[in-house]
């Protein structure tokens, strides 16, 4: 597998994809040149530089996972990558602090004039009264968009004794007072923010969040910070406001247009102090960022659950750490009823019974789907187009769950009903990692999900076992394994085999050719 790195990102990042995948570093790739080669690659790792458009992600005929170093993926076209099968990964975490910091950098400095200062004395200029500051104590600080940085601000605020404040509709009261703030409207905070930062994500719903209209309602005396997204401010109603002493200054470190046109307005005022898009360059975040999408991008190439998909339903990590185990056993279940099953598939319900049935099970269920689609068509399914997939081909996916369970501690139970037949597989694990088939059908097994499998049906008389071990051995396949028992049918049994290789179709129709045998069904493991 190919990966494609085209944004600046840490050394240990990419040390970490080349130790299993080849890669290929190409910064500041014009967007002709990126759609020419995207097509060579299997994952994509970006920054904000690169613009993963629609035109982009329609050449990607071989990706499967584009990987965003940092939070905002703005610059990626997500619904584009959704409907083609492409998972969407970001690494929110790493550079949480770094953000927070440097909000917290920049409302001082814009409180004292910092930047203002500095110049002018580098200038030769000895401005002591011109650069009159404000204080941050007994302030109130209005904070928009609680989340992650959000909520950083608001603890180092209160710390230096503002009063703190904060608009977030996805937010409960609950959560705002665990950090100590009230929760209140937008428009209840304009007239009493003396500091409003911003920290939400730039959307259809948050572009010029703050414009003209907006900086009418605020006190006079108000500074605004952005270190969120340049589009969330109108930045020509900012200047405007701040021209007309409507709002005291601003300090902004995103801006709607990377990098920034010199003509911009805001840069030509005194009153606004700016950086460079410079949030999250810290060497600790970029470190962070780096090996966390790294992390990302392995596990979803490895077809692994991934916490930090943008495009998928998230995972809390208490618990993706009970689901965890479980991800390969729903697949290979998925698999393995899918090929006993005969006939249209109309519905699949899985059952989870035990603790299991405690926690969200919508990514296990997922699981289960992608192995189960996998076997049947030649698209690639992954965590992120299987229930789309289930979906157009009619499938209902249903989930039920009880904590009663009888011999296991967990057990995952799933129904294939088809047009014929229902088909039972049910697994559990051994100890907290091995996934094991403990039924099929009616029929307690012991199987390890893995390689190859002959799932058999057959009269019960003697030498039948015997017959199918000598055709197997005449065309050289190993049996490991073999179980044999009574089905609920009279007379009939069912032989479970594992082999150590995969079984020709020739082979296969000589078994199903043995006087006495009902039906016979090889299924390999190794394809999902
Ligand atoms: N300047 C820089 O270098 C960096 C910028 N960022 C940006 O900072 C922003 C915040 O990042 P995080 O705190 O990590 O994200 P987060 O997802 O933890 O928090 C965002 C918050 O905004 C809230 N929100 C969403 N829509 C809203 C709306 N319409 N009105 C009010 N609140 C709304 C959400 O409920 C959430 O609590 C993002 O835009 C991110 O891209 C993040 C890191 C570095
Ligand atoms: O990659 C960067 O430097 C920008 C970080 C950022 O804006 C984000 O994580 O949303």
């Amino acid at each position: 597998m190919r990966i494609l790195v085209s944004d600046p990102v840490s050394a240990q990042g990419v040390e970490l994809l080349q130790k299993e995948y080849e890669v290929d570093v190409k910064i500041k790739l014009p967007i002709e040149e990126l759609i020419k080669i995207i097509p060579q690659y299997d994952a994509l790792v970006v920054r904000s530089e690169t613009k993963v458009t629609k035109a982009v992600i329609e050449a990607a005929a071989n990706l499967k996972v584009i990987g965003r170093a940092g939070v905002g993926v703005d610059n990626i076209d997500v619904e584009a990558a959704t409907q083609k099968g492409i998972i969407v990964l970001n690494a929110p975490e790493g550079n949480t602090i770094a953000a927070t910091e440097h909000t917290m950098a920049m409302m001082l400095a814009l409180a004292r004039n910092v930047p203002q200062a500095h110049a002018s004395l580098k200038n030769g200029q000895w401005l002591r009264s011109k650069l009159m500051g404000v204080e941050m104590r007994g302030k109130t600080l209005g904070i928009l968009g609680l989340g992650r940085i959000g909520s950083g601000v608001a603890k180092r605020a209160l710390a230096m004794e503002m009063n703190v404040v904060a608009y977030d509709p996805f937010i409960n009261a609950e959560q705002a007072a665990a950090i100590g703030i009230q929760l209140l409207e937008l428009d209840e905070i304009f007239p009493l923010a003396d500091f409003i930062t911003l920290h939400l994500p730039f959307t259809s719903e948050t572009k010029y969040l703050l414009n003209k209209e907006r900086f009418a309602k605020m006190k006079p005396s108000v500074r605004i910070i952005n270190c969120a997204r340049g589009g969330v401010i109108h930045e020509g109603d900012l200047a405007e406001a701040i021209e007309q002493g409507i709002v005291a200054g601003a300090a902004i470190d995103v801006f709607e247009k990377e990098p920034v046109n010199p003509e911009n307005p805001l840069l030509k005022l005194d009153q606004v102090i700016v950086t460079p898009h410079l949030g999250a360059s810290t060497a600790e975040a970029q470190v962070g960022v780096a090996v966390d999408v790294a992390k990302g991008i392995i596990a979803a190439l490895k077809g692994e659950p991934i916490a930090t998909a943008v495009n998928m339903a998230p995972i809390q990590s208490h618990v993706l750490e009970v689901i965890r185990p479980y991800f390969n056993l729903a697949e290979k279940m998925g698999c393995l009823a899918i090929n006993l099953a005969e006939g249209r598939i109309t519905a699949v319900d899985v059952e989870y019974n035990g603790e299991i049935s405690e926690v969200d099970t919508k990514m296990l269920t997922t699981a289960m789907i992608k192995g189960l689609l996998n076997s049947i068509l030649t698209e690639h399914i992954n965590y992120v187009n299987a229930p789309g997939v289930a979906k157009s081909r009619g499938i209902k996916i249903r989930e039920v769950k009880s904590k009663e369970t009888a011999n296991f501690a967990n057990l995952i139970t799933v129904r294939v009903y088809t047009d014929k037949k229902t088909h039972v597989v049910a697994g559990t694990l051994f100890g907290h990692e091995e996934g094991r088939i403990v039924m099929i059908d009616g029929y307690r097994v012991d199987v390890e999900p893995q390689g190859w499998l002959i799932v058999g049906l057959h009269l019960d008389r003697p030498g039948m076992i015997g017959y199918v071990g000598t055709i197997l051995g005449t065309d050289g396949i190993n049996i490991n394994s073999m179980q044999v028992g009574r089905t609920e049918v009279t007379g009939t049994n069912i032989m479970v085999m594992s082999v150590d290789s995969d079984v020709p179709a020739a082979t296969m129709l000589k078994i199903k050719a043995v006087d006495g045998i009902l039906g016979a069904k090889m299924i390999n493991f190794c394809v999902i």
